[in-house]
């Protein structure tokens, strides 16, 4: 028994699984590659092995492990921890039960336990153990996982707040590769608490790898940016990074806003909008209006090649004709780290809608979720406002500033919810806007429009960042840049030109105002946005403003 208890790294977490090597390579060369590549714990995982191999696999693995300092565990089986004398072992809710794992193995072992809900990791809590391993978090070839819940980031996300205050750390599990990592890092911090992952564990993608050493070199480095970003948070209850250059004072904020427009219109940002078949041409005009290039493309195929040119994605899924196209555009959209901006257009309405809206969440993470009163309201599971075909139906929300910032912590996305008056949040400042006109209410594909120039100054965003960037924050998001300017600048020169463009002797109706409106996007500048600009900054409780 060892006299002290081992102190863990659980960043990258290699669970061993000979039958997974690629043909022709040896299982101790490969664990010997990965130790190089960064695995800071190593879990020995022998289902189909006799006491004796496993005892001499286990035996082998630890010797190599030690050349490393990296700790070795068991899965599933006391004796073999016991044999070989190894920093502990990992237990599932059918194994052993923890209680008597614990009195069997002492204090000091490390006992790591499976759970897949709150309520396990709650009662491993309760039994004492050190860790526990959350999944399947996806599909995996690795495991048998068909009659289990496959929790996504978000369901991770709820078993952490169970977990918050409590010391024990935790690691994902199950179908997480280096395209879904970033997104499972950020969309599971947890919602309430801002409790994060510990570390990943991983099997196939480093056993199955060719070039160990290069597999896990790649995911620790993901890793580790993401522990050190949320270190350095300025509040544990922050979503994202301290962002030095982000103003928050109104002034700072318009002149931030025309700073996006002028960079939109010197550097002609790719605007990639999968979109509804009702709004497609005038969303590409209004794209071009503003000084960016529009493209519309949606086949699957087509998308994975565009990405790494792209400045921003757009998914509107208003008549959800190109699923597949969506699925890929935001993932690789989460690979290259470009912003994403999901418009769920009347995701209340039905129950198919629901469901796409919760598929293609459970594959990317979103930069920024745009919507009515009634599409925030489905989605924040409020049932203060009602929805009417694609429309928002009731009088809104009692406190919609505390709608949005909640929401944003929950999905770790820039929140805009549209109506008389925008709020637009990262889930610590609220900027209430109140420009705008009743003339894009009786147009359609307004709110659509919104979508896509909250896409486009989000491009803008990353663009400024890059440009002034600080080498640090550079690793530390899954997206760079400050997100609620890039979607305030968008909501904000739509509806200023719609003002501007409802005033116009020559607009006498929705017809003439919609011609009208593109050309007042096209004429917007900087100046008379921060003149005619009506915003109000909601400080959030920590620092002093309303909660
Ligand atoms: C880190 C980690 N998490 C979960 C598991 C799964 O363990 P278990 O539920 O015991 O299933 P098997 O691994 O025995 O199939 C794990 N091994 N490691
Ligand atoms: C061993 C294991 N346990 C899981 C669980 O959810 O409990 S998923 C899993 C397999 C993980 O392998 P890969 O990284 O190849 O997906």
């Amino acid at each position: 028994m060892s006299s002290s208890k081992p102190k863990i790294d659980y960043s990258l977490y290699l669970v061993t699984g000979r039958e997974l090597l690629p043909p022709g390579k040896d299982y101790y060369e490969s664990l010997e590659e990965s130790l190089q590549g960064g695995v800071t714990l190593v879990q020995v995982r022998e289902k189909l092995t006799d006491t004796g191999e496993f005892i001499d696999v286990a035996r082998r693995t630890k010797e190599i492990c030690d050349r490393y300092k990296v700790p070795v565990l068991i899965n599933d089986r006391i004796d073999v921890h016991l044999a070989i004398g190894s920093a502990g072992i990992h237990i599932g809710q059918s194994d052993c039960p923890l209680p008597l794992a614990r009195q069997l193995l002492g204090p000091n072992a490390i006992i790591g336990v499976s759970v897949s809900s709150p309520a396990d990791a709650k009662r491993a809590v309760a039994q004492g153990a050190d860790y526990v391993g959350i999944g399947p978090v996806w599909p995996t070839g690795s495991k048998d996982v068909s009659k289990k819940v496959l929790l996504s980031p978000e369901g991770v996300g709820a078993v952490l707040d169970a977990l918050a205050g409590t010391g024990v750390e935790a690691v994902a599990i199950g179908g997480i590769h280096p395209p879904n990592l970033q997104y499972l890092l950020h969309a599971s911090i947890a919602p309430n608490s801002r409790n994060h992952l510990a570390g990943i564990a991983i099997i196939s993608d480093i056993v199955g790898s060719r070039i160990p050493k290069e597999a896990s070199e790649g995911l620790r480095k993901v890793v580790d940016s993401f522990k050190r970003s949320r270190e350095t948070l300025d509040h544990p209850q922050a979503i994202f990074c301290a962002k030095a250059q982000s103003p928050r004072d109104t002034e700072g904020i318009l002149a931030r806003v025309g700073d996006l427009m002028r960079i939109v219109r010197n550097n002609t940002p790719l605007i990639h909008q999968i979109t509804n078949n009702v709004v497609i041409n005038d969303s590409a005009n209004a794209t071009l209006a503003v000084g960016a290039s529009p493209i519309m493309a949606t086949n699957a195929r087509d998308v994975k090649d565009l990405s790494p040119a792209i400045g921003a994605l757009l998914v509107n899924f208003g008549t959800i004709t190109d699923k597949e196209g969506m699925m890929v555009a935001g993932r690789e959209a989460n690979v290259n780290r470009k912003p994403v901006v999901f418009d769920p257009v009347a995701v209340g309405a039905t129950s198919y809608r629901r469901e796409t809206s919760k598929e293609l969440l459970a594959h990317w993470q979103p930069t920024v979720i745009k919507g009515n009163a009634a599409e925030i309201g489905a989605l924040a599971q409020s049932a203060e406002v009602a929805t009417r075909g694609v429309d928002s139906v009731g009088s809104g929300f009692s406190d919609p500033a505390k709608v949005v910032r909640d929401l944003a912590r929950r999905r770790a996305a820039i929140i805009v919810l549209t109506g008389e008056h925008d709020y637009i949040s990262d889930g610590e400042t609220v900027i209430k806007a109140s420009n705008g006109h009743k003339l894009l209410g009786v147009i359609t594909g307004s709110g659509c429009m919104t979508g896509t120039l909250v896409t486009t100054f989000c491009a803008a965003a990353r663009l400024y960042h890059l440009a002034n960037h600080d080498p640090f924050e550079e690793e530390s998001q899954l997206v760079q840049g400050d997100m609620l300017m890039g979607a305030l600048a968008g909501v904000l020169v739509i509806t200023i030109a719609a003002e501007v463009a409802a005033a116009r002797s020559d607009v006498k109706g929705p017809g003439t105002f919609r011609a009208a409106l593109i050309d007042e996007l096209y004429n917007l500048t900087p100046d008379v946005l921060v003149e005619r600009a009506k915003i109000e900054v909601i400080s959030p409780a920590w620092k002093g403003g309303a909660d």
